[in-house]
């Protein structure tokens, strides 16, 4: 039998309603809506699903009050996350919210409708007091109070809610189990302990060896439950890490663990988000928990200290254990020892053991170098999905912008630039030049600040889409604003090296040497607000390269663009 769920009863909303589900849908198709924001929607999935158990909907004032201040809801159960439906004043008036009110909630992805809220009440919370109590500090470092000050609405609305549809996933659907699926499954497996790790991070033998050791000294299974709802910004992305438990799952002996997903969406909070952590395993049938070294921290302030102690979420749940109903199993740093071959717990190392690890910092610097990450760090088989997924400079996709004044040398540039990385091999090439743009992306365009803005931003989303995908993008629009260029940087970034080299050449020497005449026809008025006739050229402020066709062979401009490239490691051999 699995561990009996939070407060005694599985609250699965989808299983309760079930019967009910016809008139349900029908109703809140009558019923004014509100679509929720990600956050919103995944606490919804695990309130419908029973993940919050005893959580039937958001918060009242009532219960939200006893969280904040008490990690207690208003009947005196323990729970430690506040867990509430933040709305706008607008969306209040816009959808006539008022207790005893029904309204629908939306999935805003695909505009389902998930849920039917009756409001309890409609509160304003003191969020300053929030983040004191519940993550210990108001410092917008902390990526949850960042949220709740810079994202959440000002108001609160309380209450039930009834089932009306599952939330639709499209990836992973077989390892996503639901509280009841995951019991179900246990029982069928004859598992009746089972020790749940949490984790938003690849494993890696380290991890492996932990839950191992956690789970024969408690006689039981493991249950690798990893976050794929929302985790720190600047996580690997779900996509890779599920890959990852996947590809770690037969390194385990003898079926002894299970992989499970869990919707949720963290918060960060250290020794709150521990029990949180704990309650929710337990509803999913877990036994045992695994809590590490600096369990779901976020991190440093912004003095530089770190939000909480290394074992803060230890002594958390350790205070609250009689009331928790699942055994907390508290767990040290495991280290490698390379003369024995094994991992051990950092507190159980023989004094002048030899010891070796290998940092976040160090493995991210390695995959994109390329380097080689030992048999004794991770298995071949995850090493070989992180690779997939971070691919070396070599094959990284960037974008090289030049921009200046029309006939300064820009689209000889490109050209001379697009042949040489053509010649070379290992990635297409993809040239943005200005007229091109013009003609096939940005027809129905002018050449106001405005239009010259939105082409530009056009230019910087096709440049940032083809970066994602691995490509050389050159780009050589005139780009005459800093602002806009800046904004280019910053889309492209995203996905790849951006590098802004200003064709400097003089506008002097561009008309004396334009064959075309469009200079001659500006100066006579043809053509109106003509960047360096009648319309401003602003010189980039932080340009990567300056050039200037007026005293430099295109030949020779090419050569300093490919030796930069080939500086940043982009131009290696695979
Ligand atoms: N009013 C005005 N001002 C500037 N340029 C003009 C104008 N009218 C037409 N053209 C021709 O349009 C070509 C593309 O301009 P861009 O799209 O690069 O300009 S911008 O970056 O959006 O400002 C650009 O050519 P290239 O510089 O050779 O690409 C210009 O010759």
């Amino acid at each position: 039998m699995a561990n009996p769920p939070h407060g005694g009863v599985l609250k699965d909303l989808i299983a309760r309603d079930f019967p009910r589900q016809a008139q349900l849908a029908a109703e809140a198709e009558t019923l004014p809506a509100i679509t929720l924001t990600e956050r919103q929607l995944c606490d919804l999935e695990l309130i419908l699903n029973g993940g919050f158990s005893p959580l039937e909907g958001f918060m009242n004032e009532a219960d939200y009050n006893g969280v904040v201040k008490d990690n207690r809801l208003a009947d005196g159960v323990l729970f430690s996350m506040p867990i509430t439906l933040d709305v706008s004043d607008e969306t209040i008036k816009e959808v006539g919210l008022k207790p005893g009110a029904r309204v629908t909630l939306r999935d805003l992805r695909d505009d389902r409708n998930l849920a039917i809220l009756t409001v309890d009440d409609i509160y304003k919370p003191d969020k300053v007091l929030e983040a004191k109590e519940v993550f210990g500090s108001d410092d917008e470092a902390h990526p949850a109070v960042k949220y709740l000050f810079r994202t959440a609405a000002d108001f609160y609305v309380g209450g039930k809610v009834e089932a009306v549809n599952r939330l639709q996933h499209y990836d992973f659907v077989d390892l996503r189990y639901t509280p009841a699926e995951l019991r179900l499954h246990f029982d069928k497996l004859g598992w009746s302990r089972v020790v749940a790790f949490q984790t938003r991070n690849p494993m890696h033998r380290a991890h492996r060896e932990l839950t191992v050791r956690a789970a024969r000294s408690h006689h039981a299974n493991v249950l690798i439950h990893p976050v794929v709802g929302l985790t720190k910004p600047g996580d690997i992305d779900h996509f890779t890490r599920v890959r990852v438990y996947k590809a770690l799952l037969p390194r385990y002996p003898n079926g002894m663990a299970v992989l499970g997903l869990l919707p949720l969406a963290m918060r960060m909070g250290g020794p709150r988000e521990a029990i949180w952590h704990a309650i929710i395993r337990k509803n999913h049938g877990a036994t045992h928990f695994i809590v590490g070294r600096d369990h779901a921290g976020p991190g440093k302030n912004s003095q530089g200290v770190d939000f909480y102690g290394p074992y803060d979420a230890q002594y958390a749940v350790e205070k609250y254990r009689d009331e928790l109903g699942i055994e907390v199993v508290p767990f040290q740093m495991m280290t490698y020892l390379p003369d024995k071959d094994e991992y051990a717990p950092v507190d159980q190392i023989p004094k002048d053991a030899r010891t070796l690890n290998i940092s976040g910092t160090e493995l991210r610097s390695r995959l994109r170098s390329g380097r080689d990450i030992p048999e004794w760090f991770s298995y071949p088989e995850v090493v070989k999905v992180l690779r997939e997924s971070h691919p070396p400079r070599a094959a990284q996709g960037f974008t090289v912008f030049l921009t200046g004044y029309t006939n300064s040398g820009k689209d000889q540039i490109a050209r001379a630039l697009q042949v040489t990385l053509n010649q070379q091999g290992g990635r297409s090439v993809s040239m943005l030049l200005g007229e091109t743009v013009r003609h096939e992306l940005s027809s129905e365009l002018g050449f106001s600040r405005e239009d010259r803005s939105r082409n530009i931003a056009r230019i910087a989303f096709v440049a940032g889409e083809l970066t994602r995908s691995g490509a050389a993008v050159i780009a050589a629009p005139i780009a005459p604003f800093d602002k806009d260029r800046a904004a280019a940087r910053e889309a492209v970034e995203k996905y790849g090296d951006f590098y802004l080299v200003h064709v400097a050449t003089p506008l002097e020497y561009c008309e004396k040497t334009d064959k075309r005449g469009i200079y001659a026809k500006a100066r006579a008025g043809e053509i109106k607000g003509f960047t360096g006739v009648d319309d401003p050229y602003e010189a980039p402020s932080k340009p990567d390269l300056v050039v200037d066709c007026e005293k430099q062979t295109v030949r020779s401009i090419v050569h300093q663009i490919v030796l930069m490239l080939e500086s940043r490691g982009l131009l290696d051999r695979l």
